[in-house]
């Protein structure tokens, strides 16, 4: 950075901060629209309205501010897990991995899990976008519409590829830079066992059966590029956008069946604030379902049970919860590599079973040992590399309920990973692939040996599973968009039933993407986006 652009940069930074105190200072009545939650698609969905300068917009964040290296240097993210910015769910004890209750972290504060993610940029697979068309049976979301969205909205520095990529959009995508030496052996392993490499993994690989590739980041000058930095930072000195944190959302408003406003709590202060033209809900796959059902919006059933009255029945409130599951197969680096970037910089994905079509196994790699607290007790390597083997398409389902009508009260989590036999046959199968690619030769020269699984019996193997098994931070799918009977939005992100309220998170996808989540979420806030402008003419 120059002496000039850096000067322009605190300049704009004190503008911003002044603006925003002034606008915070004392809240309005009323804004035309309300976003909920300045997270992955928030963020995307309040810079998009504000873009109109007519139009006053409101997007509250119950986490703090992202101005911390633990946010801003790429190389810090684990040391946000279990703190402040983390909202630190748990889920239930489950059955089918050993009764272990997982940690199901979330990012809390401006940029969501933007904020505290690993930073990898997957756009999803064709079929991922095509699905999402069929269940709405609206067209745009297909994916060649969903392809014009990310050409348009990416600034994309890897080699060109026009039909494909974009340069001129607000979300900066670059190629993990210098990637270590263990991120080519994997690209070589890969190739090795027939599985082919390609310039980038969002462009043809994920048209068809997979391949390997150094990831996609969302890192721009050595620092973290989150959906907030990429979209609302550069509106904080605009008179139209407030960005209000350290404030939470308890319940929408109501008159009849229209959303009218949201209730808050700020500064340990309930406030009714009013939205003359809609709310938007976009607090992640947890804090979504949990907002709409405290409001009176879920299962009629699930809200009686708790004393809540019940305003519209929608069954699929909180159902439906899909995540991606991940096993670590960790080896012992020959000689310590220090990690690069964000630690994780060669993505790949692959199939289970020759005969599919695309693939149902995710696999990134991570240049440090990444145990769970179960297998961390068989033994981990000082240095060493995890592969981060997962479930792209995962079967089993599970569901969010509350525990009361009290809003402060945290939700029940039964994330029920691997309760579809059909997954631990995908595991099975992802595990072995996991060993063939870190065993190959390409990774002799830079290990000293596979620290676990290990060969293992199917049984003993099946055990490691359940042991090992972990989020890969991908919850989705618990307000999905329909239309059968368990559909809460449609096309256009609208809840059925209810005037003046849409969902625009990760909560709406039908079925969880191919791939890490983030890159979805901005194109769901651009299409919720789009629906707005288009309804009210903006
Ligand atoms: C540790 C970790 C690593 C990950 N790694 C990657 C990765 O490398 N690549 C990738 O693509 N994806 C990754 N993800 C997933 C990705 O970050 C999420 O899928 C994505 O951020 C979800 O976007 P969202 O808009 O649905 O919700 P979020 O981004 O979670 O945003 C929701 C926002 O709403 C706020 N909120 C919640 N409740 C309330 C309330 N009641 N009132 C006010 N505000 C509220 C939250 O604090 C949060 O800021 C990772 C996630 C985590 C946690």
């Amino acid at each position: 950075m120059t002496h000039a652009n850096h000067d322009d940069a605190q300049d704009f930074q004190r503008r911003a901060a002044e603006n925003q105190a002034r606008l915070t200072a004392e809240l309005k009545p009323a804004y035309d629209f309300i976003v909920c939650g300045a997270g992955a698609s928030g963020s995307v969905v309040a810079r998009r309205l504000a873009e109109n300068e007519a139009v006053q917009v409101l997007l509250i964040e119950a986490g703090g501010s992202d101005e911390a290296e633990a946010v801003l240097d790429p190389a810090l993210w684990p040391t946000n897990l279990g703190g402040e910015r983390d909202w630190r769910f748990t889920a239930e004890p489950n059955p089918h991995l050993n009764g272990r209750a997982l940690p199901m972290s979330m990012g809390k504060g401006l940029g969501g899990g933007s904020s505290i993610n690993v930073m990898v940029w997957a756009r999803g697979h064709r079929s991922d976008w095509d699905h999402f068309a069929e269940e709405a049976g609206d067209e745009r979301w297909n994916y060649q519409n969903v392809l014009d969205i990310y050409r348009r909205i990416e600034n994309w520095q890897g080699a060109p590829d026009p039909l494909r990529r974009g340069s001129n959009g607000p979300v900066w995508v670059q190629p993990a830079a210098d990637p270590s030496p263990v991120a080519h052996a994997l690209l070589d392993a890969a190739n090795a066992l027939g599985i082919p490499s390609y310039d980038s993994p969002n462009g043809r690989m994920m048209e068809g059966e997979g391949g390997v590739a150094i990831s996609d980041m969302l890192v721009r000058d050595g620092r973290r590029h989150s959906l907030f930095r990429a979209y609302v930072h550069p509106y904080l000195d605009r008179p139209n956008l407030t960005v209000v944190t350290g404030t939470t959302v308890e319940r929408i408003a109501f008159e009849g069946n229209r959303a009218v406003g949201v209730d808050i709590v700020r500064g340990g202060q309930r406030q009714r604030i009013g939205a003359v033209h809609e709310v938007v809900l976009s607090m992640g796959a947890m804090q979504t379902p949990k907002v709409l059902m405290h409001s009176g919006i879920g299962d009629e059933a699930e809200l009686r049970r708790v004393g809540i009255p019940v305003r519209q029945h929608l069954p699929g409130v909180g159902a439906n919860l899909q995540d991606h599951v991940s096993f670590g197969c960790i080896w012992e680096y020959a000689a310590p590599i220090a990690p690069r970037n964000s630690g994780s910089e060669a993505t790949l994905y692959w199939k289970s079973r020759p005969e599919l079509t695309a693939p149902d196994l995710l696999f990134c790699q991570v240049e440090f040992p990444v145990p769970s607290e179960r297998t961390a007790a068989r033994g981990v390597p000082e240095h060493g590399w995890t592969m981060f083997a997962g479930l792209a398409r995962p079967h089993s389902r599970g569901r969010l309920r509350l525990r009361s009508a009290d809003a402060a009260v945290p939700l029940q989590i039964d994330a029920n990973m691997m309760s579809d036999p059909a997954d631990m046959e995908a595991a099975l199968a992802c595990v072995e692939l996991c060993r063939d690619l870190g065993n190959a030769q390409a990774f002799r020269t830079l290990v000293r040996g596979e620290a676990m699984p290990g060969k293992l019996s199917r049984e003993a193997l099946k055990e490691y599973v359940r042991d090992a098994a972990v989020t890969y931070w991908h919850q989705t799918c618990t307000a999905k968009m329909g239309r059968d009977s368990m559909s809460v939005v449609d096309g256009a992100l609208r809840v059925y039933g209810i005037e003046g309220l849409r969902i625009a998170d990760s909560s709406i996808m039908p079925r969880v993407a191919t791939g890490n989540t983030q890159a979805p979420c901005a194109i769901i806030g651009e299409q919720a986006a789009a629906s707005l402008r288009a309804a009210h003419q903006l």
